[in-house]
């Protein structure tokens, strides 16, 4: 199923080269929340992993094993049951083939690898290709007689050379990790956390990922696992929706802006940018509570501003005018707020920016660089828009006005 808008060009800024990012639909219905982990142990053994698996040749140390203890503890909200021995690891002969794993860049995310003496994967349908992975759903489990298990989301490296990416995107989610165990609640108090949850780097070959080179042992990494993503979120609920309001809801409409406001407060405490937020680039989790959870996935592009030497990859119909107009120009705050803004007026008329424009991409180019997004708009979208005039107002500033970020919060408010 395509998303934003079918065969969404991925491009470099910089050489405007194309690229086919397609991607299928999320569709899994795992139903696991941020703050209390519910154990979701559907389909799920509870008996003792017999089945063969494969064996990381990377010995773990045990703080290795001490860290995903822990962090199985904080995951599943249960007594965790993972025993305090390792088991025995399977001596690699030194004749054998065994691919050699991929060696990650830094200690600091050798030390985020899940054990596979401690877990095992089991890899279930794939719900998510970008350009650079597959995005496939999985079970977590613990290798021990009463073993703890979770549905959880995978992201593997469609090729080797894509690892880099991966490696970026983990450190990335790290630093948000530290900033949510640091600054998070103090700031914002226990209002759900706007950025995906990482659980760890696992790595596959080809016995368990048939996908894969047979040459390769990529380190891959584990997600929790959302229902839905904003594209389709917005396409379901258009179909329900009065023609005045955002399509998908207005009360709907308000979360998302909250939660958009705070995920780039997030990123302005920390100096970064994320530089790809697009609809399908949000997750919407509908199964835990009255109100929809958004979480802003895929940090691929992402980025201190202090270490962006070059425009990253964007998605056309979410860069801004600026980074079109002129190649030297370098993302910043006002970046991801124009992004974010298209996202909202997405969320508004129920299509994405510049639909119908996208058959030819130069054409597309022209119109995106003279950010003539609200001109385009068909009757039925504007009435979505101009319906509340708060709502008009509020994309009105970010994507024409260019308000800064505190302009809108403060509008928002
Ligand atoms: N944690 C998750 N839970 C559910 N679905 C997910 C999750 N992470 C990713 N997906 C799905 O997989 C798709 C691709 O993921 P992602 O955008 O991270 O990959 P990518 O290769 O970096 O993509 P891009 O081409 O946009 O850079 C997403 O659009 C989403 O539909």
């Amino acid at each position: 199923m395509s998303q934003t808008p079918p065969y969404t060009p991925v491009f470099e800024v910089a050489s405007a080269t194309f690229e086919d990012s397609k991607t299928v639909s999320s569709t899994s219905g795992t139903s696991l929340r941020t703050d209390t982990i519910t154990v979701d142990t559907t389909n799920v053994s509870n008996s003792a992993a017999t089945d063969s698996f494969y064996y990381s040749p990377t010995s773990p140390a045990p703080h290795k094993f001490d860290n995903t203890h822990d962090l199985l503890s904080n995951l599943l909200d249960t007594k965790c049951q993972v025993s305090s021995k390792l088991p025995e690891i399977p001596k690699t002969s030194s004749k054998t083939n065994s691919p050699v794993p991929y060696k990650l860049k830094t200690e600091h995310l050798e030390s985020f690898v899940l054990s596979p003496e401690v877990f095992e994967i089991k890899l279930d349908k794939m719900i998510g290709k970008g350009s650079n992975s597959y995005v496939h759903l999985a079970t977590l489990a613990t290798r021990e007689v009463n073993s703890v298990a979770m549905n959880i989301a995978i992201k593997i490296p469609t090729a080797k050379n894509k690892v880099k990416l991966l490696e970026r995107e983990t450190e990335f989610m790290l630093t948000l990790r530290d900033y949510r165990d640091s600054k998070w609640f103090r700031k914002f108090g226990d209002s759900s956390f706007p950025f995906v949850d990482a659980y760890g780097l696992y790595y596959l070959s080809k016995s368990q990922f048939p996908m894969m080179k047979k040459t390769d042992t990529l380190p891959c990494l584990l997600m929790k696992n959302y229902d839905t993503d904003l594209y389709k979120f917005i396409n379901e609920k258009k179909q329900t929706t009065q023609a005045t309001e955002p399509a998908i809801g207005l009360d709907n409409w308000y979360q998302l802006l909250d939660f958009i406001l705070k995920g780039l407060q997030v990123l302005q405490d920390i100096g970064a940018v994320h530089c790809d937020i697009k609809t399908d680039n949000i997750l919407v989790g509908t199964t835990l509570g009255p109100r929809p959870i958004f979480k802003f996935i895929d940090f691929t592009s992402s980025s201190k501003i202090i270490d962006i030497h070059e425009q990253p990859e964007m998605t056309l119909q979410f860069t801004p005018p600026e980074l079109l107009k002129d190649q030297t120009k370098l993302p910043d705050y006002a970046t991801d707020l124009y992004s974010a803004g298209l996202v909202l007026l997405q969320a508004a008329t129920g299509l994405p920016p510049y639909s119908g424009y996208d058959y030819d991409p130069y054409y597309l180019i022209s119109l995106v660089k003279e950010g003539k997004v609200f001109e385009l708009l068909t009757r039925e979208e504007t009435n979505r828009i101009t319906g509340n005039s708060h709502v008009h107002q509020i994309l009105d500033a970010i994507l024409l006005k260019r308000r800064s970020l505190e302009e809108v919060i403060g509008l928002s408010q």
